[in-house]
């Protein structure tokens, strides 16, 4: 596996913005779907090209194309839909699978509530996203589920990831390579992410978050 930290200017200035204890619901939900965005555009460099010819405004001109696989996009319900929009952004034409995994808040352990994944998963590059990578579970659940419909080509796009994440990831999914805009510094006794951004599903959706 690879990981990749982003270490662009646009995306650190606005996941400093986004760390800040007193940001409103919109700002979080806009910044997400920004970073999302930026996150996509990254993790997409490398996808093939092939030259065909249309017909131009002073005649044929030789054009590009993404070849080779389509995408879906895989977002784990329910923060990863806060990334959704702006990952659509940029691959407008993308099939969506929705996949819902919510972390015990005890034992940390993820249980799987929903799949709906697309069709000829064996043919598609699926690109997972969820802005956090904490344990892990939630992410290998997500890819182990991939690979049981068929999938072959897989990457991540998270926000924050944190070292015990990345480390589950590798071990049970050594060729799936995440895209993060942070590798961050540890897991709180609660699993949460440090420095991180908080509960962002809580923030994304604005439940158990006071208005600010
Ligand atoms: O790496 P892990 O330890 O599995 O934790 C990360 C998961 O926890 C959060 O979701 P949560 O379970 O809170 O669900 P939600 O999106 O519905 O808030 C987050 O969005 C990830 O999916
Ligand atoms: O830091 C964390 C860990 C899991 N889920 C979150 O929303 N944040
Ligand atoms: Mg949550």
């Amino acid at each position: 596996m690879s990981i990749q930290e982003i270490r662009h200017p646009l995306i650190r200035h606005k996941l400093g913005l986004m760390r800040r204890a007193d940001i409103s619901t919109k700002n979080f939900r806009e910044l997400a779907q920004e970073v999302g965005s930026i996150l996509t555009y990254e993790a997409t460099r490398d996808l093939p090209l092939e030259d065909y010819s249309i017909n131009g405004w002073c005649g044929p001109v030789q054009v590009q194309k993404i070849s080779g696989k389509k995408i879906t996009v895989v977002p784990i319900l329910r923060a990863g839909i806060g990334m959704l929009d702006g990952v659509l952004s940029l691959i407008p034409g993308a099939k969506v699978s929705a996949v819902g995994i919510a972390r015990n808040e005890e034992t940390l352990q993820a249980h799987t509530y929903l799949e709906r994944l697309v069709d000829d998963l064996d043919q598609r590059l699926a690109m997972i996203i969820d802005p956090m990578l904490a344990t892990g579970g939630s992410m290998v659940a997500t890819i182990d589920m991939l690979k049981k419909a068929g999938c072959r080509e897989i990457r991540a796009l998270v926000l924050v990831a944190a070292p015990e994440g990345i480390r589950a990831v590798e071990q049970a999914h050594p060729d799936v390579t995440i895209y993060t805009a942070s590798i961050d510094d540890h897991l709180d006794e609660n699993g949460y992410i440090v420095p991180g951004l908080g509960d962002a599903g809580d923030k994304i959706f604005g439940t158990k978050q006071k208005d600010v």
